[in-house]
């Protein structure tokens, strides 16, 4: 690589123009557009009801939008609208060069099979075969998230919240996902657990260099892992920027009041 390719930005790993999706007459979002580069963390904050979810279920290809596009660099590829690829397409970018942290851990892990198994399921997916391997990996990562290697063989439903969450982020990041989607990472748990979970991520994020695009109602969260933050209000961005300059300096009322903390989102 030459010192002017060293320079260079990087290219958009994901770009988003005009995404927009309704519910009947209920606007879910409206004419969204930004782009992520490899290793960037994007927050997104925005009062209950101002479409963090809908956008974010668009994004991860769980919901088809109305309107725009969505182009993923993909591995191998090249820049493509995921919008126009077939089902085991984007079922196998999920798996492979996708992550999704959902809120409950409940809706991101297999309750019935062990925590051991849970993380090595995802490597399996992608065509690991050798068993001793994949144990060893998954306790590797069992280690990362410090749960206790004894816990290895047990079903998570005897794990409690934290753990669970943070073997849903295991589960997500063995095969080393280059975006990882997150809605409300550390929403239901206790503060303390929070904290801890926070830490926990934001090394792992670093580590890996992932990009990931985090939604919560908690401006700690994204003060701590997110490089850039969009406001969302009523389906719309209404200011996004880097993280500490939006929230140092926010320049739009509605940003302003959530920075002040008199609006509680
Ligand atoms: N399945 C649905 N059917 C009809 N309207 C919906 C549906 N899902 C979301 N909406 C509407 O779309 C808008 C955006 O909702 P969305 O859940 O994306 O917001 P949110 O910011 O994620 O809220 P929360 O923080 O409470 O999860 C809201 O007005 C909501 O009522």
């Amino acid at each position: 690589m030459n010192a002017i390719q060293k320079l260079a930005p990087k290219p958009p790993l994901l770009e988003v123009s005009g995404l927009c999706k309704s519910y009947g007459g209920q606007i879910g979002c409206r004419d969204i557009s930004f782009t992520i580069r490899p290793g960037e963390v994007l927050g997104i904050v925005g009062e209950s009801g101002s479409g963090k979810s809908t956008l974010l279920a668009c994004l991860s290809g769980q919901l088809a939008p109305d309107a725009g596009t969505i182009t993923y660099d993909m591995q191998g590829r090249g820049p493509v609208d995921i919008l126009t690829l077939s089902e085991p397409e984007r079922r196998r970018l999920a798996r492979t060069d996708w992550g999704i942290v959902h809120q409950n851990p409940r809706d991101g892990l297999r309750m019935d099979v062990s925590a051991g198994g849970n993380i090595g399921e995802r490597p399996m997916a992608i065509g690991a075969r050798h068993y001793g391997n994949i144990r060893a990996e998954a306790q590797d990562w069992l280690k990362k998230v410090e749960i206790d290697l004894a816990r290895t063989d047990d079903q998570p439903r005897t794990f409690s919240g934290g753990m669970q969450q943070r073997l849903q982020i295991a589960r997500n990041l063995v095969t080393r996902p280059r975006l990882v989607f997150m809605d409300e990472p550390t929403g239901g748990l206790d503060v303390s657990v929070q904290a801890r979970l926070l830490d926990l991520l934001r090394g792992l994020v670093r580590e890996l260099g992932v990009a990931a695009i985090i939604v919560t109602h908690d401006l700690a969260v994204v003060r701590l892992l997110a490089d850039r933050l969009m406001v969302m209000q009523r389906g719309r961005v209404i200011e996004q920027g880097l993280t500490d300059q939006v929230l140092d300096d926010p320049h739009h009322p509605y940003t302003q009041l959530l920075v002040s903390s008199v609006l509680q989102v």
